[in-house]
């Protein structure tokens, strides 16, 4: 299990994916697509990166806008994972 990183930790690799914000515990960013199946068909890039990395995002969807959260489970915070996971997504755009 990755560990959970402390402040100083979370301050520094939060600077390296400025779109997203951290929120207690979960880095999250909120997007907006055109419409339903734009941002539909956004969500669904994400399944292959997710599986791949065994690690997957909270996802809420309101019709063309997608907030995503970031936190790992199993260690109870945010680990490398999450940041690790949001550069991906911020590939994915
Ligand atoms: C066994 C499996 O690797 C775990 O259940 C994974 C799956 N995906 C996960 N995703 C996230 N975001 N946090 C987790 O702790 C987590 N655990």
């Amino acid at each position: 299990m990755a560990e959970v990183l402390n402040e100083t930790e979370v301050k520094k690799m939060a600077a390296e994916v400025p779109d997203w914000q951290v929120e207690g515990k979960e880095l999250k960013q909120v997007m907006k697509f055109k419409d339903f199946v734009t941002a539909m068909a956004f969500v669904n890039k994400l399944i292959e990166p997710a599986e791949a990395a065994g690690h997957h995002p909270d996802l809420e969807i309101s019709y063309n806008k997608v907030t995503i959260s970031l936190t790992s489970h199993d260690a109870g915070g945010l680990t490398e994972k999450d940041f690790a996971m949001a550069k991906q997504i911020d590939g994915l755009k």
